[in-house]
């Protein structure tokens, strides 16, 4: 069922409580990648000239409910105001006497930025009562944060309970662009999944195989499956308890003829740092107290085959710890083959993003998306609670 969008409601002069995705790579207090504060101007422009009191909500990391300094909004307000060529006032909390006098503040077209609404026990747990402060806050809810519309928190989800919900431009493009390109894939469809949240990412896996041709795992996730192949990984990334489950998942793999690509080199480093002393070995040799942090050589090679052959491909996850220069080659050489498929290319998740930005070639892609597991959990064909709560057409 269609949901309605910003389109089909009148904002003038409404306090509109509008859920962006500025969860944003960071280094210390510099953004590195901008691309999900980009994604969200048409939106936020498009409420300012209609005329709506604009008030911005968004996550930044995972401070688990507690303050963290580093982990404030200020610099992402600075460098929106930046890139709107407009006052971006900012809160310093996320709810409170302090906020509503300030929301109470605003005139026609001028926007406030909530502090990291993550700060908030509530807001993770989808607490009702929270959700129901922010809610007071505002007239209307616009979903614009397609990044994390596969969250059922309280700004993403609980918020819609309280008052009518409409999906952003953002969000709109997003889950138009990603259900038609992934309703009939063309064939061979590969699917690459790397980075580092083994958790969030396993489940993916086993719904991907039932869909692709070809599955290539790379980054922090392979260990789990170079471990479950009876392999040593070192110091490497493992998340132990899903050995078993990644051991089944070959399995099935076999079973359903994906062909189920797992480095079979990887760079090892002493150390998790740029400086580090590293070597190539193959999956097999990964020394006792080392740590694997890019894709080898060989695995490139044969991953590239794989994508030049491909029709459709969808990537989210980097193959190595690409914010190090030693350890992108993997990531670099995934997206130089990217450039070469002859058909749709798809890349999302946060740093994917970013890594393919610092390779040069994002114009080169069909789609970037801005989600990484909420366009994985959307082809999967799940329910997306951010989506759900949202009013039909
Ligand atoms: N072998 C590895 N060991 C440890 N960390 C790794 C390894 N390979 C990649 N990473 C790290 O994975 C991180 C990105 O993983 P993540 O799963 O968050 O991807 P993402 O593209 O940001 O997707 P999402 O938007 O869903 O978060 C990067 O910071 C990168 O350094
Ligand atoms: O980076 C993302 O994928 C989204 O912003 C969601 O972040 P989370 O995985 O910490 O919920």
């Amino acid at each position: 069922m269609p949901k309605k969008t910003i389109r089909d409601v009148d904002v003038q002069g409404k306090r509109v409580f509008c859920r962006v995705d500025f969860n944003v790579p960071m280094n210390g207090q510099e953004i590195t990648d901008d691309t999900r504060i980009r994604a969200a101007i048409p939106t936020i422009q498009y409420l300012v000239q209609q005329g709506a009191k604009v008030i911005l909500a968004s996550h930044l990391g995972r401070p688990k409910g507690k303050v963290v300094e580093e982990l404030r909004l200020t610099p992402v307000s600075t460098h929106l105001s930046q890139l709107l060529n407009q006052e971006v006032k900012q809160a310093t909390e996320v709810v409170g006497d302090k906020v509503t006098d300030q929301v109470n503040g605003l005139k026609p077209g001028e926007i406030l930025l909530l502090e990291n609404v993550r700060f908030e026990p509530g807001e993770e747990k989808n607490s009702p009562e929270l959700a129901k402060q922010i809610a007071a806050l505002a007239d209307m809810f616009v979903n614009d944060a397609f990044g994390a519309a596969h969250r059922a928190h309280a700004s993403t989800e609980g918020i819609g309970h309280y008052i009518p919900g409409v999906a952003g431009f953002l969000m709109e493009k997003e889950l138009a662009f990603l259900g038609d390109a992934l309703a009939k894939p063309e064939r061979p469809f590969t699917a690459i999944i790397g980075g580092a949240k083994v958790k969030d990412k396993i489940g993916v896996i086993e719904s991907l195989l039932e869909k692709v041709d070809n599955l290539i795992i790379g980054g922090g996730l392979a260990n789990t499956f170079i471990k479950a192949q009876g392999y040593d990984v070192g110091a490497s990334l493992l998340e132990e308890d899903k050995v078993e489950l990644a051991a089944s998942f070959i399995e099935k793999a076999k079973q359903r003829g994906v062909n189920f690509c797992i480095p079979t080199d990887v760079v090892v480093a002493d150390k998790f740092a740029n400086d580090a002393e590293t070597k190539v070995v193959s999956v097999k040799d990964i020394p006792a107290g080392w740590q694997a942090l890019d894709i080898g050589p060989e695995t490139v090679k044969a991953d590239q085959q794989v994508i030049a052959n491909s029709k459709t491909v969808v990537w989210n996850g980097p193959m190595g710890v690409f914010e190090m220069e030693t350890f992108m080659k993997g990531t670099e050489a995934i997206a130089q083959a990217m450039v070469k498929v002859q058909g749709t290319t798809i890349i999302g998740g946060g740093d994917s993003v970013a890594a393919v930005e610092k390779a040069g070639v994002a114009e080169k892609m069909s789609h970037i998306s801005t989600g990484g597991g909420a366009s994985l959990e959307f082809m999967e064909g799940k329910q997306l609670p951010g989506v759900t709560i949202l009013q039909d057409k």
